[in-house]
């Protein structure tokens, strides 16, 4: 591993030099070569076992915990921090560089009174969902392995401590620019150097001027809409969107309680630790603006409030237009004939493109509702597509509904929107390739977490194959893709971790 150090050389008084503390027994749980690959590791070997571990130390590693703060819940905390992240640099890939860290490496100044570790059940769900959301092209961070240990920690009950290793194109969150903006006010230096800082490394076209700094809030503004879109489109819940959990570059990150909708429900709460719901599904994409306009409010020293405004104007637009590509694609309807290669939708000719938006919407709208009203999952619904004729009435779709009436009159409207298909057999192998099969789904999780605890690793290596590929078929991993069993159904989970 070849690694770098931008973060540290130049930004120093952004954190706080510390080494991990060494763990017992460290061995690999889970490894991801295509992760691997990213910085250029071969393959795993005692060595780097024992460097990720904290046992011995990295050629070139800084390691470092960055400080930032962030609302949390709706309230400001004026300081966190990396209480259990400690990153190692930059490592040099192929295709850019990915910060390291060791999440769950021991405590930091910033631990406040935490132990600085992560259980080993949590260090399993941030390394799945990590790989498995990259695989279902959700911008996300990244993660190498699992190590598991010996050492004991004490949450509800004891469990034992894990370190997941992760990469991210930078671990730089919203939050950090909360912390500079509030610990200087009236002389924005900091605060300046670290927007450069993210300018340069990562939107090197943009100018460090104020023109620039519109255009980058503004791509920052898209990204984190485009991201969140991604999330309504997959039926995701991240359960913890606090502002210091939310990356700078719109990448999902900090993975918790989250959770894959199972039966499709708008208001699914995921987080056990949040019962009126604000982090519920259905309220992602306004908190994502919220987040949004916490950041907005600490970049005001430094960037016109008419800019920030203009920026923030366009996060519902890029919201609404993403979601609607992802599920049109999903749904199989091709956009406006008066654009599109596709002469199909005869029945839209003559629509402006916002009456098309929002006929498609009610449409998308119209099935998720008839899901939610008919207890449907979510994935298998959306799947089901790949077997569909849209020109028949009777399909296996069908057949899953209560409400057939209800679900007839959506399906007329829908094959009305849809117009002639040419090539049925293609366009279901579209609809195959953009709704996934296998999700994982919490309880697939808890049962690969329970067989580890056993000492198993089986059922946690398959179901990491699984989500490695989860747009095809995998006739021997057809279990993975069935609905929970009645006690995993909505299964959520706790905030302890
Ligand atoms: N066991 C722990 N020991 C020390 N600090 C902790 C611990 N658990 C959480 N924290 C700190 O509490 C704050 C909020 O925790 P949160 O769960 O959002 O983050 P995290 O999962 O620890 O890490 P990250 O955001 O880097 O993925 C963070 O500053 C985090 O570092
Ligand atoms: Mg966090």
């Amino acid at each position: 591993m070849q690694l770098k150090q931008d973060f540290f050389e130049q930004l120093s008084g952004f954190y706080s030099q510390v080494f991990p503390l060494g763990i017992s027994n460290p061995h690999w749980l889970a490894w991801s070569q295509d992760a691997a690959n990213l910085i250029a590791i071969e393959k795993p070997s005692d060595a780097l076992l024992q460097g990720l571990s904290g046992n011995a130390q990295i050629a070139d590693a800084s390691y470092y915990a960055q400080v930032y703060s962030g609302h949390q819940f709706g309230g400001y905390s004026p300081q966190l921090g990396d209480g259990r992240s400690i990153i190692l640099g930059e490592a040099i890939g192929p295709q850019g560089a990915w910060d390291v860290a060791l999440k769950g490496g021991g405590p930091t100044p910033y631990s406040r009174h935490g132990d600085g570790r992560a259980v080993m059940r949590s260090a399993v769900r941030e390394f799945l969902i990590s790989e498995a959301l990259h695989q279902l092209h959700v911008p996300t961070t990244r993660a190498l392995a699992v190590i598991g240990s010996d050492l004991p920690v004490w949450r509800e009950t004891q469990e034992t401590a894990a370190i997941t290793v992760r990469l991210a194109k930078s671990h730089i969150r919203f939050g950090h620019f909360e912390f500079f903006c509030h610990s200087e006010r009236g002389a924005p230096d900091k605060l300046k150097q670290l927007v450069n800082f993210t300018i340069k490394q990562h939107y090197p076209d943009l100018s460090c001027d104020a023109a620039g700094y519109k255009a980058w809030f503004t791509q920052v503004v898209r990204d984190t809409a485009k991201m969140i879109a991604h999330w309504q489109a997959i039926g995701f819940a991240h359960g913890v969107m606090n502002t210091d959990n939310m990356s700078i570059l719109g990448d999902s990150f900090d993975f918790g309680p989250f959770a894959f909708l199972d039966t499709f429900k708008e208001d699914f709460i995921c987080n056990h630790s949040d019962p009126e719901g604000r982090y519920a599904f259905s309220q992602q994409p306004g908190i994502g603006l919220w987040n949004l306009q916490r950041l907005a409010q600490a970049l005001a020293p430094i960037i016109a409030s008419d800019d920030l405004i203009a920026a923030l104007n366009q996060y519902q637009v890029e919201l609404v237009q993403q979601y609607l590509r992802l599920m049109r694609a999903k749904l199989g309807m091709a956009v406006s004939p008066a654009k599109a290669t596709s002469p199909e939708a005869e029945s839209n000719k003559g629509l402006t493109d916002t009456e098309l938006d929002n006929s498609d919407l009610e449409l998308i709208g119209g099935f998720t509702m008839l899901m939610e009203g008919n207890h449907l999952d979510y994935t298998n619904s959306l799947r089901s597509f790949g077997q569909l004729d849209p020109h028949t009435k009777h399909s296996s779709l069908r057949d899953d509904f209560i409400d057939v009436n209800g679900f007839d009159n959506w399906f007329e409207a829908y094959q009305k929107r849809l117009g002639h298909i040419h090539d049925v057999e293609q366009w279901q192998g579209q609809r195959n390739s953009v709704n996934p099969k296998y999700i994982l789904r919490n309880y697939l999780a808890q049962e690969a977490i329970v067989a580890v605890e056993e000492g198993n690793l089986t059922p946690l290596h398959e179901l990491q194959q699984v989500l490695q590929k989860p747009f095809d078929e995998q006739p021997e991993f057809d279990d993975f893709a069935k609905r929970p069993p009645d006690w995993g159904q909505g299964l959520i989970m706790s905030c302890s971790s």
